[in-house]
């Protein structure tokens, strides 16, 4: 296994590898800003190990009840998905002002047999901390990680939202697809 620079989640060049200009003419960013820097102190990474104790648990605790997550069970957690290689792209943006994460997402990949044994995309858990909001950071994330799904050869990327969502993903090119956009799910808790 390929344990990468700073001990991120993923290899931080793929990023670099996107077609970072076009999605810069797709969202306002303040004058000087860029995709991966998308304002002043602002940076967009691969999750790291240690971003548990610099507010990734607080930013993902405004999307749902994250429960009592310790540090130890954060980098162990961190180990299993890093040991499932191309799967996980938890992505993050930190403020270097505060040396604190302010907005996540992830690109989950899920390898299938069907399709010629296709991958498929899945956005998961994007969030971006209350006081960075209305910034554009949420549609960078969410366009940012849909660009990624094309460069890994996803053949498709979807994601389930809330209702009250539903305007800004279609803002940013997801669609329901007629006859075939059931969420169904049994809670076990
Ligand atoms: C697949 C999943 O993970 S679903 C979970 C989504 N996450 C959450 O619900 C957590 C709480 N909410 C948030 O973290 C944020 O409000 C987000 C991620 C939904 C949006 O992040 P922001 O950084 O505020 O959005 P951003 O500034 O990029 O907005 C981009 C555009 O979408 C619009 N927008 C933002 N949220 C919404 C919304 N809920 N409905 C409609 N439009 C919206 C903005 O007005 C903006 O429009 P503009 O480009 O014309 O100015």
């Amino acid at each position: 296994m390929a344990i990468f620079q700073n001990d991120t989640l993923y290899d931080e060049s793929i990023l670099k590898r996107l077609d970072l200009k076009k999605l810069e003419s797709e969202i306002s960013l303040p004058p000087g800003a860029s995709a991966l820097a998308p304002g002043p102190g602002l940076v967009v990474r691969p999750l790291s190990i240690a971003d548990c104790t610099i507010g990734y648990i607080d930013v993902l605790s405004q999307l749902t009840d994250v429960g009592n997550v310790s540090e130890g069970m954060f980098i162990d957690t961190f180990k299993k998905m890093r040991a499932c290689a191309d799967t996980y792209y938890v992505t993050v943006i930190e403020d270097l002002n505060s040396n604190q994460i302010v907005g996540c997402g992830t690109l989950l990949v899920e390898q299938k047999i069907i399709h010629s044994c296709a991958l498929r995309g899945r956005l998961e858990d994007i969030v971006v901390s209350d006081e960075y909001r209305g910034k554009q950071l949420g549609k960078l994330i969410v366009l940012l990680l849909t660009q990624l799904a094309k460069e890994l050869n996803c053949y498709k990327v979807t994601l389930d939202c809330k209702d009250s969502n539903r305007p800004f993903y279609e803002s940013l090119g997801y669609k329901k697809e007629e006859s075939n956009s059931n969420f169904m799910v049994i809670r076990y808790r």
